[in-house]
């Protein structure tokens, strides 16, 4: 089954309501030199983190630009998981393993050349689409077949992000047999703030679809 999680959660209630659509984790944006309203302060990812209950994943989402700043950020909030966005090499993703218990997710944009480089140091990779200043939440889905033959050539998780929506994360599913879904603004009713129905919406949608590794 394919695993979801639900990233940038702004507030507690929206944390609360992606734990209660039974979403596998849960993504909390700090740490982004982009313009965003998913990002929060490190007072309230400590506290959106923390109020995360067991067997539901915290995930720091963050663009750390030195391994020293990606590790100041963990240790103070303390997530589950910390995904990565852009800054870091892969041989810089492997000083950062050395450095936290916490697993890593790395984000490969959707084209990249040479995405195997960063499953070597990775506990998973997140294909995205992400925009020019390296960020994510664009809104936009890639050339799913591309990522279909990433899963297929790798043996490290392959988490699918950009552009998923209620309407179409089961046909992402079944084209790319992801291990697990992500999504952000495709479940808002505005920027930053999560459409409950939606995000009910896209979990039973991603979890009934066919495709997803095990
Ligand atoms: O969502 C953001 O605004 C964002 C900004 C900077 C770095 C990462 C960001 N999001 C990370 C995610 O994991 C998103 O869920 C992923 O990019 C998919 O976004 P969307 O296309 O909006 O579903």
């Amino acid at each position: 089954m394919t695993r979801v999680k639900i990233c940038g959660v702004t507030d507690s209630a929206d944390r609360n309501a992606v734990v209660t659509a039974g979403a596998d984790a849960v993504g909390v944006i700090h740490g982004v030199p982009v313009d965003t309203p998913r990002e929060v302060d490190e007072e309230t990812a400590m506290r959106l983190v923390d109020g995360v209950p067991p067997f539901v994943t915290s995930v720091l989402v963050t663009m750390p630009t030195t391994v020293q700043e990606a590790v100041r950020r963990v240790d103070r909030i303390e997530p589950d998981a910390v995904q990565v966005h852009d800054g870091l090499s892969p041989a810089e993703l492997g000083a950062l393993d050395s450095r936290i218990t916490q697993d890593i997710v790395a984000v490969v944009e959707a084209n990249a050349p040479a995405i195997e480089d960063y499953a070597t140091h990775a506990d998973a990779l997140l294909v995205d689409s992400v925009d020019a200043d390296g960020g994510g939440g664009t809104g936009e889905t890639h050339d799913w077949e591309r990522t279909r033959a990433v899963v297929d050539s790798l043996d490290v998780p392959v988490v699918l992000a950009g552009g998923l929506t209620p309407e179409n994360v089961a046909e992402a599913v079944e084209t790319v047999g992801p291990f697990a879904v992500d999504v952000a603004s495709g479940v808002e009713q505005s920027g930053g703030r999560k459409d409950h129905d939606a995000v009910g919406r896209f979990v039973r949608n991603a979890t009934r679809a066919a495709g997803g590794a095990v």
